[in-house]
C-alpha cells in the first residue's frame, strides 16, 4: 500500500505495484524517469508516472480517458515544454535531458515522436523523408535516395510507394499516411520512438500493418506506444504500464498485466469495467 504525498488524492490509499524490470527481469534500461511531476498551471496532471523502458522492448501505456498517458508520453522528449511545467528526471542512457542545458532538437533525434493523427507534411513522399535529413546538411543524392528506400522499407511501405516517391504525401491512404510518418521519424536514426495512439484513426486493415510494422522495428528501436486498445497492447507489447488519475499504477511484464495483475483497478479496467 502506497501514499501518493504530492497528489491531489493525498487521503487516498493506493494500491501500486510498479517492478523495476531491470531487477527483476534483468532488462536493460535506455530510458527511466525519476519523480517526474507534470502541472498544467496548477493543475497537476501527472504525479507518480516513474517508470523504466527497457532497450528493444515495446512498451505499452494504457489507462483511462484523461489518466495521464499522453501528459506522460510528451514529457520523455519535453513536447510539453511549452504548454506544462516538468519536474523531475528524464534519464536517457542516464543523461538527465530534462536539464536547460539540453540541445532539445538534438535529443529529439534520439527520442522521436509519431502522433495520433498522420501528419506529413504537405509535399513528395520523398521529400517528406529527406527533409530532416537535408536541414541537417546530408546533401547527396545518393546517400539520400539510400535512406529513403531503407526507412520506407523497415516502416512497410516501400512496396506500395517505390514508383510514386515524387507523389503527394496527402495522397496515401491515412494508414499509408501514418507508416510514412514512422518511415519519417526513423529516416534520423532515433533511438526511441514515441507513438501516441497511432491507430486511433486507422481501419483494422491499416492497424494490422502498423502493428507488424512496430513488432519488426523493436529490433532496431526501442518504442514507447499510448493505447486505447487493449488487445493491441496484448499483441504488440513486452511491458505495460497502467495509469489512473495521473500515477503509474501498475508496471509488468504485459501478459502478468492482462492475466494476473496485482492492483484492483487495473484488473478492473483491463476487463472493461472502466474506462
Ligand atoms: N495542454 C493541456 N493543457 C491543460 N491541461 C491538459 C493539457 N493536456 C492535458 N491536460 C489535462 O491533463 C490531464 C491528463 O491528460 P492526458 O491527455 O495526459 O490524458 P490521457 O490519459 O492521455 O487521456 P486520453 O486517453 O483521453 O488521451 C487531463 O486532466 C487533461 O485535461
Amino acid at each position: 500500500m502506497f501514499v501518493n504525498p504530492t497528489s491531489q488524492q493525498t487521503t487516498t490509499w493506493l494500491e501500486r505495484n510498479v517492478v523495476d524490470i531491470k531487477q527483476k527481469f534483468g532488462a536493460n534500461i535506455i530510458l527511466e524517469t525519476k519523480g517526474l511531476r507534470v502541472l498544467y498551471g496548477d493543475h497537476e496532471a501527472l504525479h507518480e508516472g516513474d517508470l523504466q523502458f527497457g532497450e528493444h522492448q515495446i512498451t505499452a501505456l494504457i489507462g483511462p480517458s484523461g489518466s495521464g498517458k499522453s501528459t506522460y508520453l510528451r514529457s520523455l522528449n519535453r513536447m510539453n515544454d511549452d504548454v506544462a511545467t516538468v519536474k523531475g528526471q528524464i534519464l536517457y542512457r542516464g543523461v538527465d535531458v530534462n536539464r536547460s542545458e539540453i540541445d532539445v532538437y538534438e535529443m529529439r533525434r534520439r527520442i522521436g515522436m509519431v502522433f495520433q493523427r498522420p501528419n506529413p507534411f504537405a509535399k513528395s513522399i520523398y521529400d517528406n523523408i529527406t527533409f530532416a535529413l537535408k536541414r541537417r546538411g546530408v546533401t547527396k543524392k545518393a546517400v539520400l535516395d539510400e535512406i529513403v528506400e531503407t526507412s520506407l522499407k523497415q516502416a512497410a511501405i516501400w512496396d506500395e510507394v517505390k514508383d510514386d516517391l515524387n507523389k503527394s504525401a496527402l495522397a496515401l491512404s491515412g494508414g499509408q499516411q501514418q507508416r510514412l510518418c514512422i518511415a519519417r521519424a526513423i529516416a534520423i536514426k532515433p533511438d526511441i520512438l514515441l507513438l501516441d495512439e497511432p491507430a486511433s484513426a486507422l481501419d483494422p486493415v491499416s492497424t494490422s500493418k502498423l502493428e507488424d510494422t512496430l513488432l519488426r522495428l523493436k529490433d532496431n528501436y526501442t518504442i514507447i506506444i499510448v493505447t486505447h486498445n487493449m488487445q493491441q497492447a496484448a499483441r504488440i507489447s513486452d511491458y505495460t504500464a497502467f495509469f489512473n488519475q495521473g500515477t503509474a499504477l501498475e508496471y509488468d511484464v504485459t501478459s502478468k498485466i492482462f492475466t494476473r495483475p496485482k492492483v484492483a483497478l487495473t484488473n478492473n479496467y483491463v476487463a472493461g469495467d472502466f474506462g
